[in-house]
């Protein structure tokens, strides 16, 4: 068979690759393919003696692991990716299946078994194509596997043990690779050296030309001819079913991989898909609707969140559902359901011991942890939800309603309570301790000795450059209401005595004096009116010499997720490195530098010219 081009078919696709093999990503990325990287949690340990044939179990093992991950994220995504690749390697000595050695010991089993002699490498693939209908996931499975033939030399006991003491024998099948120091050990090799690395790459492709690339009507005509596939095969196919050139959204059974009972001809197809179906489905609009169904997975976080789910399950879990219930006081049936969508979320794991926190939810979701989100979440919830049911409206009404949208809400914060101004602070507060040192650190500050952080809140961003520059003295500017609040969120430390709190207003009060200012995620809340206002207070009190450091959500187009900008969507676009630059610009800055900090934001440093 010809390669086409086949790595291509899947560039619009959400690929997946179920393994957390290093090897196998390389082999696929520098083949040009791009995926996500999801690890499966099947356990591989099928029953062996069940299966005719290692490669039968090692295609079998791919399939579970692929199909897993497929599962896992159906349900975590309430939509599945479009493809995902699962892969399994093993050793074969006659019948006997090698897999990684356990240990040093297991490994000079292994090792010792192959020395000296000729053995099998099997790696069986499963390409798994996904279709979500009505909540459900419909996958349809394409398996193959391919053999590569080794022959060890005769070593030495030494030899073996040296190598086994390298330690990379651990996480290999048959307790060695190839395509490193295990190379030695190796006298010949017959057949896809990259099948013995972890993935054949080269039947791959092929697999994947037969998925995507139909015959021509030439070869169909002759296919027919030969009367290969009955005329019956096709008749009770719909349109929709007659598939195209995406196998995942063709009909069962149009396109089987090949057996694993070696059986390797090739499935039957329509003779529409065949003959038009190349190119006119379009790709399958996975990120659309993860767009449209994800209010539901958010809703279900800021719940569970609110109900402190995750500090009920940090104390005490794992708990069963009921036992929850009765903790958190709710419905018994209904907090079963809440559970396991946080489970298929990847907040919550379930086990027969009943549920308990992930790693991500002890980190982030339990309410006092060092890296807590708690603030955020409940924020989120209790305020920026609503900010977004009315972004209809502040649509409609023009552009500077919606960027308002953000400043109504700090109006409406500040004209409420106490306990309303401590959540904003709380989300501030989390939010800034995922960003304060990316902030703090995206330039060199060293020269200034003095910052003023205006609208810094908590102080978060303070501390870190305190910590940072041990010779900088930093203020933190806000509103009365929140310095007054602000000691409720301080640690102790040696840097403390370096910061202090001056309460006043941004727009109002004279700004205290610093060599550099500071706003971070500050500008992006105002509209234009209030921004420029803003900046050329800043600019008046500022010496020549010093400087203004912003931080604020990066623009799309310079490399950042789509998050920062559906974080702002309500306040208006991120503003690309070329508007800051201008911005500051405008208000007398000079030598303007922008910089990422981390995923989230862009920082931006100008130097006030001489007026
Ligand atoms: C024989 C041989 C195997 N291997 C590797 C390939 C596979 O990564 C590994 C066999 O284990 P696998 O179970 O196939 O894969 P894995 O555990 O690494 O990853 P996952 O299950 O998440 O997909 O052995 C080499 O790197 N070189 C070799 O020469």
């Amino acid at each position: 068979m010809v390669l086409c081009p086949v790595i291509g078919k899947l560039q619009h696709k959400r690929v997946v690759l179920a393994s957390a093999s290093p090897r196998r990503q390389e082999i696929l990325s520098n083949a040009g393919l791009r995926f996500e990287v999801v690890p499966s949690r099947f356990k591989e340990k099928l029953h062996k003696a069940s299966f005719a044939t290692p490669y039968a179990y090692a295609v079998e093992t791919a399939k579970q692991k692929a199909l897993e991950v497929a599962g896992r994220m159906h349900q975590k995504d309430l939509r599945a990716p479009d493809v995902v690749i699962g892969a399994d390697t093993i050793v074969a000595v006659g019948a006997m299946i090698l897999e990684k050695p356990v240990d040093k010991q297991d490994a000079y089993r292994m090792l010792s078994r192959l020395n000296g002699k000729e053995h099998s490498v099997f790696t069986g693939v499963a390409i798994v194509h996904c279709c979500s209908k009505d909540g459900r996931l419909d996958t349809e499975v394409s398996e193959f596997y391919e053999e590569t033939t080794v022959k060890f030399s005769e070593l030495s006991e030494e030899l073996l043990w040296e190598y086994i003491n390298s330690g990379e024998p651990m996480d290999k099948a048959g307790g060695y690779g190839i395509q490193a120091l295990g190379g030695m050990l190796v006298e010949y090799v017959h057949g896809d050296f990259l099948n013995v690395v972890g993935f054949p790459l080269n039947h791959f492709c092929k697999e994947l030309a037969r998925l995507y690339y139909p015959p021509r009507p030439e070869d169909l005509r002759r296919v027919r001819h030969d009367s290969i596939p009955a005329v019956d095969t096709f008749e009770n196919l719909s349109d929709s079913e007659a598939g195209g050139s995406d196998p995942g959204q063709s009909a069962k059974g149009g396109r089987g991989g090949e057996q694993v009972d070696g059986d390797r001809s090739q499935a039957p197809r329509t003779l529409d898909a065949a003959l038009n179906g190349a190119e006119s489905r379009p790709p399958f609009p996975t990120g659309l609707l993860e767009l449209m169904d994800g209010f539901k997975a958010s809703k279900v976080l800021f719940t569970a969140c609110k109900l402190k789910l995750f500090d009920v399950l940090k104390d005490q879990g794992p708990l069963q559902a009921v036992d929850v219930a009765r903790k958190l006081s709710t419905c018994a049936g209904r907090t079963e359901q809440l559970l396991d969508v946080c489970a298929a979320l990847g907040l919550l794991e379930k086990t027969h011991r009943g549920y308990g926190n992930t790693e991500v939810a002890t980190l982030h979701l339990v309410s006092d942890g060092e890296h807590s989100l708690q603030g955020l979440a409940e924020y989120n919830d209790a305020h920026v939800w609503g900010v977004f049911t009315r972004l209809g409206l502040a649509v409609r009404e023009g552009a500077d309603q919606t960027r308002g949208a953000l400043g109504a809400m700090e109006e409406e914060r500040l004209s409420q309570s106490k306990e309303l101004t401590l959540q904003f602070m709380r989300a501030k507060h989390s939010l800034s301790k995922l960003t304060a040192h990316h902030v703090a650190t995206a330039f060199d500050l060293s020269r200034f000795a003095s910052a003023c952080d205006l609208g810094g809140c908590t102080g978060i961003l303070a501390r870190e450059l305190a910590q940072e520059y041990p010779r900088l003295q930093v203020t933190v500017f806000d509103l009365p209401e929140v310095t007054e609040l602000s000691g409720g969120f301080q640690r102790g430390g040696r840097q403390t005595e370096r910061i202090r709190f001056v309460p006043g207003d941004i727009f109002k009060d004279s700004l205290p004096e610093a060599d550099l200012y500071v706003l971070s995620r500050i500008l992006q809340d105002w509209p234009d009116d209030k921004l420029h206002k803003l900046l050329s207070r800043i600019s008046s009190s500022c010496k020549p010499g010093g400087g203004l450091l912003v931080a604020e959500a990066a623009a799309e187009e310079e490399g950042a997720s789509r998050s920062p900008r559906l974080r702002t969507l309500s306040a208006g676009q991120p503003r690309s490195a070329d508007e800051h630059r201008r911005l500051l610009q405008r208000h007398g800055f000079r030598d303007v530098r922008v910089a990422r900090a981390g995923d989230l934001l862009c920082v931006v440093l100008g130097t006030r010219a001489a007026p």
